[in-house]
Order: C-alpha cells, then structure tokens, then sequence
C-alpha cells in the first residue's frame, strides 16, 4: 500500500477520531503510512488487519510487524506478544478510514465532490462530468473503473473505489496538485466496506439499478441500502441547489426521490422529471437533443449512442446544475466525449463487419447496450459474452436469455473464469439462451442457421470464429470485458484484451478475403 515519502505523523494523532481506541504498549512511536496487506508494508507503516471474505488480516500481523509496521490496529489482540504497540478497535475498517483521513491531513474538506452511483453507468456518467467541469475552467481529478487521473497523473486502479487509506491518500495528491473538483464512483463494495467513511459529497449521482453483486449483498434491497447510503450517509449539507441527482424513471430511484424529495434533483425521459429532453433523436452518429434544466433548455450533440447514453447525459448535467457551471460549458464538456474507452466502442474494419467491444457485464447493460445495436444493424446481430467467475451466480441465465432475445447468434464463452470451472459457468447461461428457443450449432458447420448459439469455452477462438463465421452487414457485440486487458484464470492474470483479439481476427478474415475479391475484380 501506499506510504507518502517524508509523511510522519504520531501514532495518537491518527486515533483522535477513531472512537474507544485503546493502545496497548509504547505509543510515542511514529506512522509513515497506512497498510492494509502485510505483502505491501512499508518501514513505518501502521498496518490495519481486516477481515476479508477469503483471510483475516489478523493472521498476518506478526508479519507486517517483521517488514517494519510501526504499529499495528485490531480488532482481536494478537496470540503472541509484539515488539510495537497494538491499538485495538471496535470496527477496524471504520478506524481506518478516521485514521486515513487524519493521517493525510481531512484533503476532503477542501475539495469538491461528485459522488456517483448505479449499477449501470457511473464510468460514462463521470467521464462526462469531467469534461464539463473542465470545460468550465476547473481542475478536475477522476476516481474510478477506467483509472485514477488528474493533471498529468493516470494511475491503474485496483479497485473502482479505492479502500480508505488509498483513497485518503488520492485525495491528499489531488488537493496538494490543485485540484479543485473530483468525480468518483463509489461502488457499493466501497459504501458497504466503510471505504468511503468520512467522505462527504457535494453532489450525489444514482444512475440506475439493476440485477449485479447479489453473491456479495445477498438480495435486491440490501443491493440497494448499499447505494442508498451515498443519500443518507455521505452527502455535505448543501444550502444551494438540490444535490442529490436521481433516476426518476428507475424503479428504485423513485424510492430515493420520495425519501429525500427536498434534496433531489431529478432526471429521466419522463417530462416529469427536473431534467428531461424536450425532444430527443439518437442514430448511428450518436445522440441530438434539447434538454430541459432548472437553468432553462440546453441543445446538446454527442456522439455517444443510445439510450442508456441519454441517460448518462442527463445525469452530468443534473450533476453540475448545483456547482453553478454554465451551459455552455455544459454543452462544450458534453460534445467533447467522443467515446469512452470500452462502452460501445467500435471497431473499423474493411470487412463490411459492424464489431462492438463493450462492457456490459450485467443483464441490463447488455439488454440497454443490445437494445441501442439492434436498431444500427442491418443484418444478424452476433453477441459474443460470458459471465465473471466467483460472482453473482444468479445473473448468469438471464444474461443469456437477454443474448437469446436480442441476438440472432448467440456464443458463450468466457469472461473472467477467477477460481470457477469456466465449463461450469457456460452452463449456468446455457438455459437462460435456450430459453429464448435458440437451438445450437456448431463452428464447423458448413451452413450456419440464421439464428442459433454455440459454446466455445476459449474467448479468443470464440471472437475469431465469430469474426470468421460472419457475414458482411452482420454486427458482432462482444461483451463483458470493455476496456479490460487481462483475462483471470484461476489466480492467474493473463493479457487479454477484446479489442487486439477482435482485431487480429479481422486483419485474417481481410488476408482471406482479399484475394478472391480480388479475382472477382472488387479492386
Ligand atoms: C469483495 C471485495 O471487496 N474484496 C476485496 C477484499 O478481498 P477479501 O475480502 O477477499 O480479502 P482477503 O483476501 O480475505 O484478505 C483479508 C485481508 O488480509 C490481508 N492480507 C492477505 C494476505 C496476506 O498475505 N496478507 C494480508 O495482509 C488482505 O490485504 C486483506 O486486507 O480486500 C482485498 C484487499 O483490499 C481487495 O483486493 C478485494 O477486492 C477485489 C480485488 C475485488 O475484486 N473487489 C471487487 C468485488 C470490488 O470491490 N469491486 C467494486 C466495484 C464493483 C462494481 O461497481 O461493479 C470496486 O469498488 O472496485
Ligand atoms: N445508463 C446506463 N444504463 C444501463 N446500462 C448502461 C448505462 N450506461 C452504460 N451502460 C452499460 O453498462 C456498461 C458499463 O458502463 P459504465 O462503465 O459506464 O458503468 P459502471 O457503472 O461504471 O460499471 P462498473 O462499475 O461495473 O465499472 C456499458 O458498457 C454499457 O453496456
Ligand atoms: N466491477 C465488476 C467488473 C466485472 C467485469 C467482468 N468482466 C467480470 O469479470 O465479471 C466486478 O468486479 O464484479
């Protein structure tokens, strides 16, 4: 984890705000960071053992101690006796999210905060965030799934929402480089976890929810407290303009609406909501509109495609309305997103192939993002996907009843497999795209069927087979993995990244073509 150079701070300068902290031995000795994974300790640290799903960090204290932890914070005292002093806490995440922010100094209280949240759309939501508060003269930093940036920083994140001791550190970056604004996503692992404890928004996004993470939170409505706290929890008091931007025409965004209505700024296509188009056209060139705003109507041209994009524009724009940014740089910032890397993301190509890279890894991102193809194609729509590994079980036949219903051609294969049998989990989707009807085929086929779908358990020879097999005016999806470059296999990280895969297949499928175009004279 990271240590800050030159940082130190008294071990009881860290623990004012960590309620019915006892210290157990000196405590007069010096912290130079914060850990939380005894492999990553650095000389100094104080090293926070937590309980994960997989370990407990208790077990491994006597190991951080021996790569130099200063101290160490528990929950439990260690069986044998250490040689630094043991502070022992009630709630060690809690701790360490009060001590983080001591540590580093409260960076939050001078920083402005979007907070965004949904299941669906936080990384397209925040990208365009960005570009509008930039567009408006702001220095801006990002948290979130695509990276850690701002200035001339990008660092690859490990986690969408750092945990607390990261994240604190960030913000103490941020704050030391100028930046005035962060746009993050806050995960509901993060709200769950108290990696977020102490942090408090300006503004508060709920983009949307919808079936993920059921394996972690155990059911809808836990899902959903998860996210609920951002509103409830994390939110500054604000004296200016609603702050809490909120999906009217989400089911469980309604709930938010009704509970904190005097907070809340709403969005949606529905004319009852804050923010709403007044009219509205989305084509292959991306998205027209006139929007609707508390401020008066603002025109707006994106070349993002689809609904679920008009939905994510609507909610950058509920999200500036508080901070006072003008429209035109609501506009500006809006027209300068071209794409987000790994959301719809198309491939050029001399095939006559239409091929799609994007991450849709829940069934109602791919029911938005197939919904938004569907109408863009002019011949089969082929959907490549799988589902992750040691996660939610339960979305997996219905992300394949989503690929049944809206693809003519249907191949599952894998997407990160992690500890499970990648065969196992093609079979937990088989049913769900039986269930639409489809009836299999294979590769090898000489005349493929119009509609159908396949297993092929290996991602790379499914892309390539699927780029092989299709024919001109088709439209490959090739979903789940986004802007990922790695594939897990077991614990194993692999490079892998769709889009090169996708890439190599067509380059072959043009070197095959091309002499026979060339003997009927196509050049
Ligand atoms: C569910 C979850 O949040 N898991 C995180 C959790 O893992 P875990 O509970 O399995 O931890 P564990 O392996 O049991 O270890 C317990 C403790 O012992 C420590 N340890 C372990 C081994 C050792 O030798 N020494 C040691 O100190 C670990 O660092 C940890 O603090 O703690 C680990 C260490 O901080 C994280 O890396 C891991 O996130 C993994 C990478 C992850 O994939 N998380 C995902 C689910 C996640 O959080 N995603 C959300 C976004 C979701 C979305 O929006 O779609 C996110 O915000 O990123
Ligand atoms: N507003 C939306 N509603 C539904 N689906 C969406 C929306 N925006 C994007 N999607 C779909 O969800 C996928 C993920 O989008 P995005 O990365 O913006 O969301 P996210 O909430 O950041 O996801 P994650 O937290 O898993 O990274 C996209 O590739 C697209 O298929
Ligand atoms: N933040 C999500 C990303 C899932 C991406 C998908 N490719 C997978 O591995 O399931 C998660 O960690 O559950």
């Amino acid at each position: 984890m990271i240590s800050e150079e030159k940082r130190a701070k008294p071990l009881m300068a860290l623990l004012n705000d960590v309620p019915n902290a006892r210290v157990i031995g000196p405590s007069d000795v010096r912290v130079f960071g914060l850990a939380t994974d005894s492999r990553r300790v650095r000389p100094g640290d104080l090293f926070v053992a937590l309980s994960g799903l997989h370990t407990d960090g208790h077990v491994f204290v006597e190991d951080a101690v021996r790569r130099g932890a200063s101290a160490v914070l528990v929950e439990r005292l260690p069986e044998t006796a250490l040689t630094v002093p043991v502070v022992m806490v009630d709630h060690a995440r809690k701790a360490m999210a009060a001590a983080a922010a001591s540590f580093y100094d409260h960076p939050v209280r001078s920083l402005s905060l979007v907070g965004i949240t949904g299941t669906n759309g936080k990384t397209t939501t925040s990208l365009l965030v960005e570009s509008i508060l930039a567009c408006a003269g702001l220095r801006v930093g990002v948290i979130g799934t695509l990276g850690y940036r701002w200035g001339e920083v990008k660092e690859k994140p490990d986690m969408t929402t750092p945990d607390a001791a990261d994240l604190q550190h960030l913000f103490f970056r941020m704050k030391r480089d100028g930046v005035s604004h962060v746009v993050m996503e806050v995960s509901s692992h993060a709200l769950e976890l108290h990696r977020v404890d102490g942090v408090f928004y300006d503004v508060g996004v709920f983009t949307n929810l919808s079936q993920d993470h059921l394996d972690f939170h155990g059911s809808m409505e836990r899902y959903f407290n998860a996210k609920r706290r951002l509103f409830a929890e994390h939110m500054k008091e604000s004296r200016h303009a609603p702050s809490m931007v909120v999906n009217g025409d989400d089911l469980y965004g309604q709930r938010l609406v009704q509970e904190f209505a005097a907070a809340v700024c709403s969005f949606g296509l529905d004319s009852r909501s804050t923010i709403h188009p007044l009219r509205y056209t989305l084509g292959a060139q991306g998205i027209e509109a006139s929007v609707q705003t508390p401020s008066g109507a603002v025109s707006i041209s994106s070349s993002l495609m689809g609904r679920l994009n008009l939905y994510n524009i609507l909610a950058a724009i509920g999200a500036v309305q508080s901070l006072g940014i003008s429209m035109s740089a609501v506009a500006e910032g809006i027209a300068a997103v071209n794409s987000v890397e790994g959301r719809l993301q198309r491939l050029d190509n001399e095939c006559g192939l239409q091929v799609v890279v994007d991450f849709a890894h829940t069934p109602d991102a791919m029911e938005k993002a197939l919904e938004c193809l569907r109408e863009l194609a002019s011949g089969r729509v082929w959907v490549v996907f799988g589902c992750g590994g040691d996660r939610d079980r339960t979305k997996r036949p219905v992300m394949g009843a989503v690929a049944g219903r809206y693809g003519d051609m249907v191949v599952i294969t894998s997407d990160n497999p992690r500890t499970e049998n990648p065969e196992a989990i093609v079979k937990d989707i088989e049913p769900g795209v039986q269930s639409t009807g489809k009836v299999r085929f294979s590769f090898e086929d000489e005349v493929l069927p119009l509609s159908g779908y396949t297993i092929e358990v290996d991602r790379r020879r499914a892309i390539r087979e699927t780029i092989r097999r299709a024919e001109p005016g088709d439209l490959v999806f090739i979903g789940g993995k986004g802007h990922e470059t790695y594939q897990i296999l077991g614990t194993q990280v692999r490079p892998f990244d769709d889009r090169v895969v996708a890439r190599e297949a067509l380059a072959q499928r043009r070197a095959r073509t091309m002499p026979t175009q060339a003997a009927e004279g196509v050049w």
